[in-house]
């Protein structure tokens, strides 16, 4: 049974699924020099923010098939490491989208309206009102830093309690702006014109210390700024300092270059200051949310299926995922086969997508044809994160096509294969209930199901050859399942697919070539 490690404190709902294909250990306090003792018996590990996943952790992880975040923001693992190792780092980038996003429009109005100060004024036993008087959002300029998925829903929100909207995100189309009721404008127009600045980017070289001393100089001395996305993208000595001597109106930070926040200049600033734990996500609808995203992936990942929300492999939303599943294990499989009918080093694999397979995404699709076709060689050292690395490194050039005009099945995926041993050719397809069907094998028509032990022949389409072959299997108590023969004209050549119950014993094999009119045989494993 594969062994998960969770190491931050999740939602149970996540456990619980864990818990049907795995042994889950909880242990939330772990040091780093204990995390990387114990790692080594785990299969995959589920972490919170709380965690350092760190290339010590993960090398010391020889058995870590997953990582799975717990959230969005995968900063606090070392995503290159895990990728190299052929490790799935999986997040749930939708889970906590509409809590950070509530929780900046909160913080917005609690600094307006100076709610944090005011409630500890009560609580002290006073009766203060004149030095909490606030201003209303209503009318005024908000400026989105980052228009993905939580700036939207703030701009949305914001949008309906009457502000004006402008936003900056380089990424972002001005008509998806528009949608959004937000007017595209650069980084310059927000710092001087916005009364509130909201951010909601990642941490990135580009948005390091993206408020500084020197953009605080140019807001308003009303602007107030908000942060609950990253640490480090404010200077945080800067913005103490710009609240303090008032050159902005105030700052509402929910996150930190270094977190827990230690010693810092925010703790000191008195008014116009609020300061929430990274509690963006904290809420318990997030938290189901992101506990169950990542442990059903982290639970289809240890199936041996694919993850919807991986980092570092081609993403795809849940639904595309969903309807190409069954073609990613199809491409695998034609993959495998084709790299075992090639045999050598191969130089370069052809993809091509036909017929209805056309509208889907190709790059998942070659990925699995890739891991099917490394498969023979590295085994389970290759998977959907490193098969195009490993591919790349071994020199295998990859050209995918497409072709509409095809109309065999709903869809069909062709593999070609051209190797030190020559080209080797399988069309495959998915009949209506989703079984495969192997529906070419060197340019011969055939309609077999893949099956874990195959062998195929390429024989003069002559009389007497099969029986042969049966008798033959016969002798060395080799069980037949099915068996079918492909040809393009009679009497020229042909192919022989017969699927078998066990292993075909290489003396056997050595036996069919010798069969008057064989030319080639192979035993496949699938
Ligand atoms: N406080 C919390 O608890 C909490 C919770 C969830 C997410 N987050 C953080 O919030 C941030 C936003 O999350 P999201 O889900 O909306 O992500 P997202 O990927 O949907 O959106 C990020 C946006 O930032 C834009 N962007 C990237 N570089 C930029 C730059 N240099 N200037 C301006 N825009 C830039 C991107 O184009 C994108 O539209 C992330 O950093 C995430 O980690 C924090
Ligand atoms: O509470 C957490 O786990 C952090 C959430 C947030 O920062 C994220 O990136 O999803």
């Amino acid at each position: 049974m594969s062994k998960v490690l969770v190491s931050d404190s999740v939602d149970q709902a996540g456990i619980d699924i864990l818990s049907q294909v795995a042994q889950v250990d909880v242990n939330t306090k772990l040091s780093p020099e204990e995390l990387i003792k114990a790692i080594p018996e785990y299969d995959a590990l589920m972490v919170r923010s709380g965690t350092k996943v760190t290339q010590e952790v993960i090398e010391a992880g020889n058995q870590l098939k997953i990582i799975g975040r717990a959230g969005v923001g995968v900063d606090n693992i070392d995503v290159p490491t895990a990728t190299r190792r052929g490790i799935v780092v999986v997040n749930s980038p939708e889970g906590n989208t509409i809590a950070a996003a509530e929780h900046a429009l909160a913080m917005m109005l609690s600094l307006s309206r100076h709610i944090p100060d005011a409630n500890q004024s009560v609580k002290s036993g006073k009766w203060e009102r004149k030095q909490f008087i606030g201003s209303e959002v209503y009318k005024k300029t908000l400026g989105v830093v980052g228009l993905g998925k939580i700036g939207s829903h703030v701009a949305t929100v914001a949008r309906a309690m009457g502000m004006k909207l402008l936003a900056y995100d380089p990424f972002i189309s001005a008509e998806r702006a528009e949608q959004l009721g937000c007017r595209l404008v650069d980084l310059e127009m927000i710092f001087t014109e916005a009364d509130y600045i909201t951010l909601h980017i990642p941490r990135t070289p580009e948005t390091e210390n993206l408020i500084n001393a020197e953009s605080l100089a140019k807001m308003k001395p009303t602007t107030r700024i908000i942060n609950c996305s990253r640490g480090g993208v404010i200077d945080e000595d800067a913005i103490a300092e710009a609240v303090e001597n008032g050159t902005i109106g105030g700052a509402a930070l929910d996150v930190f270059a270094e977190e827990p926040l230690g010693e810092s200049k925010l703790r000191n600033v008195g008014a116009n200051m609020v300061l929430t734990p990274h509690l963006g996500a904290s809420t318990e609808e997030a938290q189901t949310n992101v506990a169950v995203d990542v442990a059903e992936q982290i639970r289809d990942v240890l199936l041996g299926l694919p993850a919807r929300s991986a980092v570092n492999i081609p993403g795809l939303n849940p639904d595309v995922l969903e309807k190409l599943r069954p073609f990613l294990q199809l491409a695998e499989t034609l993959g495998n086969l084709v790299g075992q009918l090639a045999g050598g080093r191969v130089e370069q694999l052809n993809v091509r997508l036909q017929g209805e397979l056309t509208d889907s995404q190709s790059q998942p699709i070659v990925v699995a044809a890739l891991k099917g076709l490394l498969s023979q060689a590295l085994r389970e050292r290759v998977n959907y994160v490193n098969a195009s690395i490993e591919a790349k490194e071994r020199g295998i050039r990859v050209i995918e096509t497409k072709d509409a005009s095809v109309h065999d099945y709903s869809g069909s995926l062709r593999l070609e294969a051209i190797g030190s041993l020559g080209e080797h050719s399988v069309t495959g397809a998915l009949l209506s209930d989703q079984e495969m069907r192997i529906t070419n094998v060197d340019g011969f028509p055939i309609n077999v199901p893949p099956n874990n032990y195959m062998l195929f022949t390429l024989h003069r389409d002559m009389p007497g050859i099969i029986g042969q072959i049966g008798s033959l299997l016969g002798n060395f108590n080799v069980n037949i399942a099915s068996m079918q023969v492909g040809r393009k004209i009679v009497r020229g050549d042909a192919v022989m697919v017969l699927s078998i119950d066990d292993p075909l014993p290489e003396d056997v094999l050595t036996e069919i070539t010798k069969i008057s009119g064989i030319r080639d045989a192979y035993t496949i494993k699938l």
